[in-house]
């Protein structure tokens, strides 16, 4: 399989990874992180239908889900494949259900490193095919309008989320697993990452266009923490550049998004990834300075300020973009879009954007 062979329609709004790659662009590119999502009356109603994780298995659903939000925002100029980072554990034999309401839950979490010789990291991309398929499925029905974006969960998140057994305020476990058990932790991240970087390289091979690696779990990391597992996010971004290589698959930038790890942007910035994700807690300007001018900047609009009235949603759309200005910078939220959020501020918030620079 080979994005080469599948003949996808011409890609018409490359503005995306224009920016991605530090090129010129006519407007600054935007999406929104969890575009396809509750908010969306047509999501919900197909959610009504059926389960979620049977949504991310199948690919027509998944594809129908993608589209929603590019067929209601003239404005958006990227699409992200309809999937859920827990898909991973779930290839590694994990059972993972999605109880609405409460969010993911994990019946069998893992109670002790001796379980991870449990995991089944052989086929574990393999029984991923089918986020692959919905990928291809999509870049044809989008027909060029915009790009599609793959993604996946980064190591230490989805560890987490293995051992807490579900979302956690505090990460009590699996902060103790990494004073506990330091060799063990190690090889479970190795063995996470090397399914991420297999898992992604899929997802090019099957029509991915540019790769965000949510590390959305970081802000429960002290600064010391995050710069050890840092490496692990680094052997990602060579990882899949060295096989799309090998391969002969074009490259494809990469984002990664580490929430609530602004205390080390600098440090980010050397990871090999053309972009980075804020979350809303980062001041633009002092962003770009940490980071100087060879990364892409994306985010960071607070997911609350959604919630204000329109005039409000402009106004701090506007003063975000013009901090950022139109170099290297996608605009998007500093988080997902929650399920309450107004539809009409999406439309406010796409289309200001497009009009603030
Ligand atoms: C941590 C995480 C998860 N999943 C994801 C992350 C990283 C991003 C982040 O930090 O928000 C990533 C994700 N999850 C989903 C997408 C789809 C693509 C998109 O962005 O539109 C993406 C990119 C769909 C989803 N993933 C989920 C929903 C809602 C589930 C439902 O319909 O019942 C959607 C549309 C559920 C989910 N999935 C997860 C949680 C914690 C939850 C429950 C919280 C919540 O409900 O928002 C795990």
């Amino acid at each position: 399989m080979n994005s080469y062979n599948k003949k996808f329609p011409e890609l018409k709004n490359d503005r995306l990874l224009k920016a991605a790659l530090g090129k010129d662009v006519d407007k600054v590119p935007v999406w929104v992180m969890r575009q396809a999502g509750r908010y969306l009356p047509e999501f919900q109603e197909v959610r009504s239908k059926h389960d979620f994780f049977t949504i991310c298995r199948t690919p027509e659903l998944a594809c129908e889900v993608t589209l929603q939000p590019l067929r209601r925002f003239k404005h958006l100029d990227a699409s992200i494949i309809f999937s859920d980072i827990l898909v991973i554990p779930q290839a590694l034999g994990m059972t993972v259900e999605m109880h609405p309401g409460v969010g993911p839950v994990f019946p069998s979490p893992l109670q002790s490193p001796s379980e991870i010789s449990n995991l089944q990291e052989e086929g574990a991309v393999s029984r991923l095919s089918y986020v692959g398929e919905a990928i291809t499925i999509t870049r044809h029905k989008i027909e060029g309008k915009v790009p599609l974006i793959g993604f996946t969960g980064a190591p230490f998140t989805l560890m987490g989320y293995m051992i807490e057994g579900g979302g956690s305020k505090t990460m009590s476990k699996t902060k103790g697993w990494l004073e506990k058990y330091p060799k063990e932790v190690h090889n479970l991240l190795a063995l996470l990452t090397r399914v991420i970087i297999d898992y992604l390289v899929m997802q090019v091979e099957s029509g991915a266009q540019l790769l965000q690696v949510f590390e959305s779990s970081a802000d429960h990391l002290t600064k010391d923490q995050f710069v050890e597992i840092s490496s692990y996010l680094r052997d990602i971004r060579k990882g899949v550049q060295t096989k799309l290589k090998e391969k002969n698959i074009e490259q494809v930038p990469m984002t990664l998004f580490a929430k609530g790890a602004g205390h080390s942007l600098n440090l980010q910035a050397g990871l090999g990834y053309e972009v980075l994700g804020l979350d809303w807690t980062m001041d633009p300007l002092e962003a770009r300075k940490a980071v100087g001018e060879n990364i892409t900047l994306q985010g960071n609009l607070d997911p609350q300020d959604l919630y204000k009235s329109q005039k409000e949603v402009k106004n701090l759309t506007t003063e975000m973009v013009r901090k950022f200005g139109k170099f290297r910078y996608i605009a998007n939220l500093g988080h997902g879009i929650t399920p309450q959020t107004p539809i009409e501020s999406m439309i406010v918030f796409t289309e200001t954007v497009h009009e603030a620079v």
